[in-house]
């Protein structure tokens, strides 16, 4: 097992190009957001944007655009339940499924129908009520045709995805399973298991663990935020494992941060200070 510390993520956090622009930085779309849950979408879509994505765009409820123009203009939305969602499934680098979605059949057909329309061209971020709809709905898994897959359970999550106890999930059994149920469909999945202490593997049998993070990080919205960081990551920094584990990384580097001075350490600080973190990162001397 190796360990995700500051090294491995100032490699990925490089400083910007000059000749660049926002093409440069990749488009990515998340899918989510029900009229109950309108907050997790709103807390990816500002996880993305703050986290550098070039282009961000969310598909949620109509009730939630409105909302979500007020604190992000960055951010450009659609109607969830509009025919437009798959023309824009087909625009962005990088789709992020799931935070707020609900389970109902309503988000059920919306999962599964985008799910197939992403191509093997693009990136499939699956998060929160995108995994227990895949949990329920592991037929489902065969009609992925996405080139990476990333899936960024917690750990009760991944106790429906792959039907281990948290208490007997271990890297062995994780890795088995994690290839029972993907490797003869997708090539390419990168597994982020969410807890105090983090892991990440992929199907080559890699296991990474978070060396960042803190207990004022346990508030609702701060696995969303993660989902949007973890998006902008890979749309800008490219479709590897890497990016994954910058990442992780960078939204427990940016909750640490604000942990020396805070009790608690909500979601939207996290996004708001992760600026600030990527530049420390893109100008420690790795970088010069
Ligand atoms: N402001 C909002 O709109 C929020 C919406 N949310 C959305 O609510 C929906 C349901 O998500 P929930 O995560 O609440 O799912 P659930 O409430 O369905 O399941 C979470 C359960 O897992 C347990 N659990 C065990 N180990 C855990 C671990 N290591 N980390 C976290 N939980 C662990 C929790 O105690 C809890 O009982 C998702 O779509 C999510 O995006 C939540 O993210 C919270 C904030
Ligand atoms: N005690 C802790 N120490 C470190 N990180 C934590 C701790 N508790 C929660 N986190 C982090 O917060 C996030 C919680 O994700 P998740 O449970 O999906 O939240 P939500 O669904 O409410 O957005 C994960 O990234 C997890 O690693
Ligand atoms: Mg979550």
């Amino acid at each position: 097992m190796k360990i995700i510390d500051e090294d491995l993520a100032s490699r990925v956090v490089r400083l910007r190009p000059g000749k660049s622009h926002k093409g440069t930085y990749g488009r990515i779309l998340l899918i989510g957001g029900s009229k109950q849950y309108g907050g997790a979408i709103l807390m990816a879509a500002e996880g993305a944007v703050m986290a550098g994505a070039g282009l961000t765009t969310v598909a949620t409820d109509p009730s939630n655009v409105t909302p979500l123009r007020t604190r992000l203009p960055e951010a450009m939305a659609i109607d969830l339940y509009s025919p437009a969602l798959f023309d824009q499934v087909a625009k962005n680098d990088v789709i992020v499924l799931g935070p707020g979605l609900g389970t109902d059949e309503q988000a059920k057909n919306i999962f599964a129908k985008v799910l197939e329309t992403v191509s093997k061209e693009q990136t499939l971020l699956i998060d929160a009520s995108g995994l227990t709809l895949l949990a329920q709905n592991r037929e489902l898994i065969s009609r992925i045709k996405a080139g990476l897959v990333v899936l960024t359970p917690h750990q009760m999550e991944w106790q429906w995805l792959s039907s281990i106890k948290i208490a007997d999930q271990n890297d062995q059994e994780n890795l088995k399973v994690l290839a029972s149920l993907f490797s003869e469909k997708v090539k390419n999945v990168i597994l982020v298991l969410k807890s105090h202490r983090t892991r990440v593997y992929d199907l080559a049998g890699r296991v990474y663990q978070n060396s960042a993070g803190n207990p004022g990080m346990a508030t609702g919205g701060m696995g969303d935020t993660l989902a949007g960081i973890t998006g902008a990551f890979l749309a800008q920094f490219g479709p590897r494992l890497e990016s994954v584990l910058a990442a992780v990384y960078c939204h427990s580097l940016a909750g640490d941060d604000l942990y020396q001075d805070n009790y608690l350490v909500l979601p939207t600080k996290i996004s708001e200070h992760l600026p600030q973190v990527m530049k420390r990162l893109s100008l420690s001397s790795k970088n010069r």
